[in-house]
C-alpha cells in the first residue's frame, strides 16, 4: 500500500462507515428495527421487541443455569461494550490519562488503542481485545495495570500479549470471595453422593463448585500456600459416606510427610509419604486395576458401576513433581506406572487425583493425561495454559494475579468443559477439627468388611 502523503485525515462520513463496518451489530440492529417497523408497522414492532424482552425476562427467571452461561455473558458484554468503561468517548477519555495514546506528528491527530472486542464470560471478569495503536507495545499497558485499574474500580487489571498489534485487557471488576467457605457436609448416605458432581466449594455465581471424580483423572496445581489440599478434603469430605461403606477407596502418596497425615487411618493403609514407599503403593495401585481388568473380562462387562464389589480406587498423590521430576531414582519408574494408570484406569475406577506446584512439562510430562484440571494461584502468568489450556489466561484465567496473601488461599479458575469460559471458584475450607470429624465419620461407621491391602 503506498504511503500517505497528504496532511488531512479521512473525512467523517468516511470514517462512520468504516465504524459501522467494524460493529455490524448496529447496523443489522437499526435496519432490522428500521425494516420491521416500515413493512409491519410501529406498533407490531414494539409488540415484537416486548415480547423479546418478556422472553428474556422469562429465561432469566425460569432457567438460570442456561441463562447465567448462554445469554448473561453476550448481555454483559453488550452493555459494557457500548455503555460503560469500554465504550466511545469513556475509552478515550482513559487513553488519554493514562497516556496509552499515540500522536501522528505530521497529520497532528492523536491515535488511540481500539476496543475490538469485549467478552464478559463471568460477573467479576471482563476481557478486551485491543488493537494498539501505531507505535505502541503490549509495555505500554503493562506500566499501567495498577493505574488502569484504579480508574475502572476494578481489583486488577491484566495484560495479555495476543498477537502482534493486540493485547487482551483482563480486567477482574470484583472479588466475589470475600469469606471462607466451611467444609462441606457429610452427607448421611452413599446414594446422596453423586461421583461425577462432588462438591469441592463455590463458584463465582455464589453456585456450588462441584468436579467429577470417576471418568477422568484430576490435576491441581497452584504455588506453595495456595490452598491444594483443601481441595483433596473437601472432596473426601463430601465423599464420606462412600468411602465408609467401601465404595470408594482412598490411596494417598503423601511425599511432604504431613499435609495428608491426619486421614492415614481412613486409607486402610493404603498410604505411602517416603519416594521409595509412594513407588510400592503406586506399583500396587496399577496391579489392582490390572486385577479389575480381568475380573471385568471374564465377568464380560466393559464399564461397571461403582460398588463395593468393583469400588472406585481414587490415587492422590501430593505434589506430584517431587516424585516424578526432583527424585531422578523413582522419577522413571513412577512416570511409566501413573502413565499406564492413568490411561487405562477409568474403565475400573482408578482414578488419579494429583497435587502440583510447578505445572510445566518438564516437571510433569504425563500432563496431557489429567483430562479435568483445577488452577488455584500461581507464580507464573504462562502456568494458567499450562493447566488449563491454550488461550486460558486470554479468556481471564488470571491465577498468577491471585494475590498471594493467606486470604486468598483456595481461590483459583476451572474451564467450563462446553463453553471453554474460565470460572472463578473457591474451594471450601476443611479445619482439622473437620478433618478429625471425617476420620471419626468413616471409621465409626465402617463394617469391618472391608479388606485393608496392607
Ligand atoms: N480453601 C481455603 N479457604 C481459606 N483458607 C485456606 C483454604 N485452603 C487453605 N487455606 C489456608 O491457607 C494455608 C495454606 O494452605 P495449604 O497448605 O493447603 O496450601 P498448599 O497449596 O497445599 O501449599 P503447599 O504446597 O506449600 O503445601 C492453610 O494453612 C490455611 O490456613
Amino acid at each position: 500500500m503506498s504511503k500517505s502523503t497528504s496532511k488531512r485525515t479521512k473525512g467523517a462520513e468516511f470514517r462512520a462507515a468504516i465504524w459501522l463496518a467494524r460493529n455490524p451489530e448496529w447496523l443489522l440492529g437499526t435496519s432490522a428495527i428500521t425494516a420491521s417497523a416500515c413493512t409491519l408497522g410501529p406498533t407490531t414492532t414494539g409488540y415484537v421487541l416486548g415480547g423479546a424482552t418478556a422472553a428474556t425476562g422469562i429465561w432469566y427467571r425460569g432457567h438460570p443455569d442456561s441463562f447465567d452461561t448462554v445469554a448473561a455473558p453476550a448481555l454483559r458484554a453488550f452493555s459494557r461494550r457500548w455503555f460503560g468503561t469500554y465504550a466511545g468517548r469513556h475509552w478515550r477519555d482513559l487513553m488519554d490519562v493514562h497516556k496509552l495514546t499515540t500522536e501522528h506528528r505530521r497529520k497532528q491527530y492523536t491515535m488511540y488503542p481500539r476496543v475490538v472486542r469485549v467478552r464478559s464470560y463471568s460477573p467479576s471478569i471482563d476481557t478486551v481485545l485491543v488493537k494498539l495503536a501505531a507505535g505502541q507495545s503490549p509495555r505500554h499497558f503493562e506500566k499501567q495495570t495498577e493505574e488502569l485499574a484504579h480508574a475502572m474500580k476494578a481489583e486488577r487489571v491484566a495484560v495479555e500479549p495476543l498477537k502482534p498489534g493486540y493485547v487482551a485487557l483482563i480486567v477482574q471488576r470484583d472479588e466475589p470471595f470475600t469469606h471462607v467457605i466451611p467444609a462441606p457436609d457429610m452427607p448421611e448416605n452413599a446414594e446422596d453422593v453423586d461421583l461425577r458432581a462432588v462438591l469441592l466449594g463455590e463458584d463465582e455465581f455464589g453456585g456450588d463448585w462441584t468436579e467429577p471424580v470417576i471418568g477422568t483423572h484430576t490435576l491441581s496445581a497452584g504455588a506453595t500456600g495456595s490452598g491444594k489440599n483443601s481441595l483433596a478434603f473437601a472432596k473426601l469430605r463430601s465423599m464420606a459416606p462412600l468411602i465408609r461403606d467401601g465404595i470408594v477407596r482412598v490411596w494417598i502418596c503423601d511425599p511432604k510427610y504431613l499435609e495428608f497425615a491426619a486421614v492415614k487411618a481412613i486409607t486402610e493403609n493404603r498410604y505411602a509419604d517416603d519416594a521409595g514407599e509412594c513407588l510400592e503403593l503406586i506399583e500396587a495401585w496399577v496391579a489392582d486395576m490390572e486385577r479389575t481388568q480381568k475380573r471385568m473380562q471374564r465377568a464380560g462387562v466393559r464399564s461397571v458401576e461403582p460398588s463395593r464389589e468393583y469400588p472406585v480406587n481414587l490415587l492422590i498423590v501430593d505434589e506430584i513433581g517431587s516424585l516424578v521430576a526432583y527424585r531422578p531414582e523413582y522419577a522413571r519408574q513412577i512416570t511409566g506406572l501413573l502413565a499406564r494408570g492413568t490411561s487405562m484406569g477409568r474403565a475400573t475406577g482408578h482414578v488419579l487425583d494429583a497435587y502440583i506446584q510447578e505445572p510445566s512439562k518438564d516437571v510433569l510430562d504425563i500432563r496431557d493425561l489429567f483430562p479435568n484440571r483445577i488452577c488455584l494461584r500461581t507464580t507464573s502468568p504462562t502456568h494458567p495454559d499450562m493447566v488449563l489450556g491454550e488461550d486460558a489466561r486470554a479468556r481471564g484465567a488470571i491465577a498468577d494475579q491471585i494475590p498471594a496473601i493467606p486470604e486468598t488461599a483456595g481461590i483459583g479458575y476451572r474451564i467450563d468443559a462446553r463453553s471453554r469460559a474460565p470460572r472463578r471458584v473457591r474451594a471450601a475450607y476443611t479445619t482439622d477439627e473437620n478433618v478429625r470429624e471425617l476420620v471419626e465419620f468413616v471409621r465409626d461407621g465402617q463394617t469391618g468388611s472391608i479388606r485393608s491391602i496392607a
